[in-house]
């Protein structure tokens, strides 16, 4: 029997979003027959994204809780008990064999009626340092797979299977299509294309700094992709088309992104990290100081500590910056060190393995 029905959540923001779908496009390629359903929280990314990727996606009324103590924080048991009718109702109707979550708000609830209704679930986690919803499900979820060590501290240990971070089919194999890319975006030959990632939302810091050093960067022959998010845009259009610069929102095509690259600066969220990996170029990221227990500057670390990429705190990028970024423009051989390097570190069969544990799951069932 293989009309297997898979209900997957994940979401919030990119991160949680496409290792969903990459997990999806896998089981659908063992499973054609197979039935797909996403859940996430309304208003989100998700709601946009996954219809992109053809697949269904229903809403729930879920956010995150502030950290801060906010009156935004009142409505917070509301949206709990809603999005678990929801859930219910969801579950009650679509009859899963499998639940899956890559984390994010509305994987809360819908993970957690999935498996108090005895449908087997996984979770996936993408980072070295867990999220909330995740801490909390791992206590009902059957397997949990994960991208680094140690996460015995948060996750029942027999649970843990250490896979990676799940990347999307095309951006495997991007090395090939870099000529196609550049034509693609239009770019010159003969200058250096530096691509600039703010993460799924974009990063406020990065645009600021990216704006600061147009000149500069003028005087170092280099073309830039500036991805900006959607929330900066506005601002940072003006740029568009100026100072051979790019600015977008979001890149719906990340695979040609990735490969007219010759230099890449980035946030470290956890998925950016794995993919910058795959696609093997030499990296600057500067991880945000705004995340949960500083988890960005450890993913960065994870790959820096194998001479495998530079980082730059965002406290040191005025007086750092230009230095660093110079130095390595002029060394070809150090660029070329730092992509090697990156690229050892990739596990590039982690969608694979995923699908394997998620396939362990249905045929117990
Ligand atoms: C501010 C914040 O909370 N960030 C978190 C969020 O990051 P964020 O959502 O930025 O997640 P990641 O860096 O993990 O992944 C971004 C994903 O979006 C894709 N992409 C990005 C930009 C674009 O224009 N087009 C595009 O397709 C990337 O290819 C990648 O697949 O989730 C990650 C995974 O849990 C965490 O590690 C991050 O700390």
């Amino acid at each position: 029997m293989s009309h297997y029905k898979v209900i997957l959540s994940g979401g919030g923001t990119g991160g949680h979003i496409y290792p969903a779908i990459a997990i999806a496009n896998e089981l659908k390629s063992r499973y054609p027959e197979a039935e797909f359903l996403f859940v996430g929280a309304k208003d989100r990314m998700e709601m946009e994204k996954v219809p992109q990727a053809g697949y269904d996606i229903k809403g729930l009324w879920i956010s995150g809780i502030q950290r801060s103590l906010t009156l935004k924080n009142l409505s917070f048991p509301f949206k709990v008990i809603s999005s678990l009718w929801r859930a219910r109702k969801i579950i009650k109707s679509f009859k899963p064999d499998v639940a899956i979550g890559t984390g994010g708000f509305a994987s809360g609830p819908l993970l957690y009626v999935a498996a108090s209704n005895k449908i087997p679930s996984l979770i996936q986690e993408q980072n070295s340092y867990p999220g909330i919803t995740n801490k909390l499900l791992s206590k009902k979820a059957q397997k949990i797979c994960v991208a680094y060590d140690n996460l015995e501290r948060f996750f029942p240990k027999e649970k843990i299977i250490k896979t990676g971070n799940p990347v999307r089919q095309d951006l495997l194999d991007v090395n090939s299509k870099t000529v196609e890319a550049k034509n693609h975006f239009n770019l010159k030959h003969g200058k250096y294309t530096l691509l600039v990632l703010g993460g799924s939302l974009g990063s406020r810091r990065i645009n600021e700094l990216i704006e600061k050093e147009l000149d500069f960067f003028d005087t170092q022959n280099v073309q830039i992709i500036w991805q900006c998010g959607k929330l900066y845009y506005q601002q940072f259009k003006i740029y568009n088309n100026t100072n051979n610069v790019q600015v977008y929102e979001f890149l719906n095509d990340m695979g040609s992104a990735y490969a007219a690259a010759d230099i890449v600066i980035s946030r470290a969220g956890a998925s950016s990290v794995s993919e910058l990996c795959i696609v093997g170029k030499p990296v600057i990221f500067i991880p945000s100081p705004n995340v949960a227990e500083d988890h960005q500057t450890k993913n960065a670390m994870a790959i820096v500590n194998n001479d495998a990429a530079m980082i730059l705190k965002e406290e040191d990028l005025d007086v750092d910056f230009e230095n660093k970024f110079s130095q390595l423009m002029a060394s070809p051989e150090r660029q070329k060190d730092l992509g090697d390097n990156i690229k050892k570190l990739a596990l590039v069969n982690a969608t694979k393995d995923i699908v394997d544990e998620v396939e362990k799951l249905l045929k117990k069932e």
